[in-house]
């Protein structure tokens, strides 16, 4: 009788290779499902470097065992990625087309991706020893460690306590532990806050928490609700349903909403810990936040993107606020989209899965309109606040002070006379977008992108918005010598300049890429803005989530970009960004106004808005989308390649084509150009595949992948296949 073949390991590995690998396990160890979903070290390659993989089957050697190499250690004591989660991650794997070892890298906080044991989860705080509650009687240096020391003299304190309340505490306990001054210590659990109250909902939110009361199991709904409705507050109601239901929920929000006030709100309400997961953390803060989700410690996990892929062993509840955001489309490597996501991690679970917005995606509306998602509507604003009035100024042939029609200004004058708060909407950072020569028209192009260089710094200096290039503007046109280069339309910068003219003595707060680079740059920024009259400037960050009592105008300069884009999305994305931004106006007891600068007040899409705002928009665009069979009636994959010379570009998509096999209902369109077809020195081209059944897509791209990778000008460029592409570039 032959010996029984070896048992060996089946490895998913991060590498870009669509493929298991197979591993003997490590020199004395032997192999049992117990393995299933736990890290192991294996070398790989001819190199041989160390790569951190998963075990995701075990079982018996297909070739020649004596040719396998041994893993070198299995790292967990117990699996790390099991049941739904592992499931799901199965699902991105195999609707994204993406190797399941990507897909697992993408999944895990970069700690445990590397290998690094699951973090300790007890509750852990700082103590003062004696030796600081005696150095805290002495006079000593003020400073942070010192402010720290004398309220740890008071009594222990949590971490997650510290983390809320008191920034940059780390690097000060570290201070005072260096001096003996204060430890770290193991916390017993402590009764948690008593939650803050909540206001009485009003009938319309009322009626939405009743609504999600009923029934259970995986149940889809759309909150849509205008802004300033008071959405957050059916979030929080369901959540605390769920959390007295003994079960845990996921909040996703979008990059630019998780502000600290956010986290605080939610904090405050619920009672229990909170996680926040974003990528403002540490590793270590992140690897901890997943621990603790998976350790069932903390029960409300609040996070971005990335968070979709938090183990929720007791789940019982998933939120995605502002569906429609464009940050929840990850659009590199692994490109899911969380939202869509959290929708199939809901059923696999058998949750409900909430979807909040005021401006809905054509596609979940879509699916609300169809009867497949509950369709729940919030059509008045909460707490007493009217929807804000909004007028069209009409700036054709009128003259512009550094783009600020007069109109404009005597509106953010008399709110300024009132005590208010303006904001002064555009979106596009710097001071100018281009710079022209008067005499001849030359304009100072990217010398690596298909692209105009935006001015900055007042004019001293040029950077590319694409690849990031940077150049000192030339003293005279390039190209007719002539000294009369001027720097046309403006961005934020120059807004905030000639707003800072005009009105010398208001408060004048900046708030885009560039002014809020540091994690709490914005929450300083609106501190300094405080209660008193003032004027905010900035991009869409300041968009969302954000409530300023005493804002009672918006002022929108220039819509006129958005209005004729050629992508398909691009009405639905100007009509979501000019509702949010409107929201933001008379939010409280006072009232709104919203002022919108345009040159095309006739511009039907203007129109619509104003008429029937959001959901006369969207129905027109869902028809539109009907008529030209574009999603959500269509199912889209985007193949996209970049090289060094288009002649690459090119002869890599045609072949693509070549390699794709017609089948009913799908097409391959293309070799096109990509909208910008070169970027960072790059040529860039795309293939669009269109289908009218999802499924007949999936079954053509399974089928397709591998004949592009085994294609000989696959090699010479760098190519991607994005499913359901948000956009067409
Ligand atoms: N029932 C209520 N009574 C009084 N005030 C409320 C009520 N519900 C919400 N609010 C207040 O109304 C304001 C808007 O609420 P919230 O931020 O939840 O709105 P939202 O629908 O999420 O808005 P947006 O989509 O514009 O961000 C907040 O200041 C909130 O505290
Ligand atoms: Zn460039």
């Amino acid at each position: 009788m032959p010996a029984p073949p070896p048992a060996i390991l089946r490895v998913a590995l991060p590498v870009p290779l669509p493929r298991e690998f197979d591993y003997l396990p490590p020199p004395g160890a032997t192999v049992a499902p117990e393995w299933l979903g736990c890290r192991v070290r294996v070398p790989f390659g001819r190199g041989g470097a160390d790569l951190v993989g998963l075990v995701v089957g075990v079982g018996e050697a297909e070739g020649d065992p004596a040719a396998l190499k041994a893993a070198h250690e299995r790292l967990d004591e117990v699996p790390l990625l099991h049941g739904e989660l592992f499931d799901s991650l199965r699902w991105v794997a195999g609707y994204y087309h993406a190797p399941l070892g990507e897909v697992i890298a993408t999944a895990l906080p970069a700690l445990l991706r590397a290998g690094q044991p699951l973090p300790d989860t007890r509750r852990h705080g700082w103590a003062a020893t004696p030796a600081g509650q005696a150095s805290a009687t002495q006079p000593g240096r003020e400073g942070r460690p010192r402010r720290l020391l004398l309220s740890l003299c008071e009594g222990a304190r949590d971490e997650d306590e510290l983390d809320a309340s008191e920034p940059g505490w780390r690097a000060a306990a570290r201070a005072l532990a260096a001096r003996g001054l204060a430890q770290r210590q193991a916390m017993d659990a402590e009764a948690s806050p008593r939650p803050a109250s909540a206001p009485v909902p009003t009938p319309g939110q009322a009626a939405a928490i009743e609504a999600l009361r009923t029934g259970d199991g995986f149940r889809p709904t759309l909150l849509e609700g205008v802004t300033g409705s008071g959405k957050t507050e059916v979030y929080l109601q369901a959540i605390a349903d769920c959390l007295a239901a003994g079960r845990q929920a996921l909040v996703l929000v979008p990059e630019i909403g998780l502000t600290p006030q956010t986290l605080a709100r939610f904090r405050a309400r619920l009672g229990v810990p909170v996680a926040a997961f974003h990528s403002g953390l540490a590793d270590g803060e992140r690897a901890r936040a997943w621990a603790d989700m998976a350790s069932g410690r903390a029960r409300v996990l609040v996070g971005t993107r990335s968070a979709v892929f938090c183990p929720l062993p007791e789940a019982g509840l998933l939120v995605v606020d502002e569906e429609h955001d464009g940050s929840y489309k990850q659009q590199d490597g692994v490109r899911y989209h969380a939202r869509d996501l959290a929708l199939v991690r809901g059923s696999k679970l058998g949750v409900p899965v909430l979807l909040g917005s005021a401006t809905p995606s054509l596609e979940s509306l879509h699916n609300a309109l169809s009867g497949r998602y509950r369709h729940l509507r919030l059509t008045e604003r909460a707490g007493g606040a009217r929807p804000p009035a909004v007028r069209v100024l009409d700036v054709r042939k009128r003259p512009l002070h550094d783009g600020l029609s007069e109109a404009l200004l005597e509106a953010v004058d008399a709110c300024l006379a009132r005590g208010e708060q303006a904001l002064v909407f555009k979106n596009r950072r710097g001071y100018a977008p281009v710079l022209i020569c008067h005499d001849c028209g030359w304009s100072a192009h990217c010398s690596r992108c298909d692209a105009a260089m935006t001015v900055h710094a007042g004019g001293r200096r040029l950077i590319c918005h694409h690849c990031g290039a940077r150049a000192t503007p030339p003293n005279a046109c390039p190209d007719c010598a002539s000294l009369a280069l001027q720097p046309q339309g403006a961005g934020t910068e120059r807004l905030e300049q000639a707003l800072a003219a005009r009105f010398p003595e208001a408060c004048l707060v900046r708030v885009d890429r560039e002014t809020t680079r540091r994690r709490d740059a914005l929450e300083k920024l609106l501190a300094r803005l405080g209660d008193g009259p003032g004027i905010l400037v900035g991009t869409q960050i300041l968009a969302k989530g954000h409530d300023l009592p005493r804002l009672t105008l918006v002022a929108v300069v220039g819509v006129d970009e958005g209005l004729f884009s050629a992508d398909f999305r691009a009405g639905e994305k100007l009509a979501q960004l000019l509702i949010q931004v409107a929201g933001r106006a008379g939010r409280a007891r006072l009232p709104g106004e919203v002022v919108l600068q345009t040159h095309h007040p006739d511009h039907p899409l203007l129109g619509t808005l104003l008429n029937g705002g959001y959901p006369a928009v969207a129905a027109l665009q869902l028809a539109e989308r009907e008529a030209a069979a574009f999603p959500p009636y269509a199912h889209l994959a985007l193949l996209r390649a970049e090289a060094g010379t288009e002649a690459e570009v090119q002869g890599f998509l045609k072949e693509a084509h070549a390699a794709f096999e017609a089948r009913e209902g799908v097409r391959a369109n293309g070799p096109m150009p990509a909208p910008m077809a070169r970027r960072a020195g790059k040529a860039r081209g795309q293939l669009l595949v269109d289908a009218s059944l999802r499924v007949a897509l999936h079954a053509a791209l399974r089928e397709w992948l591998p004949a592009l990778r085994a294609l000989r000008s696959a090699r010479r460029v760098r190519w991607s296949l994005d499913v359901d592409p948000t956009d067409l570039y």
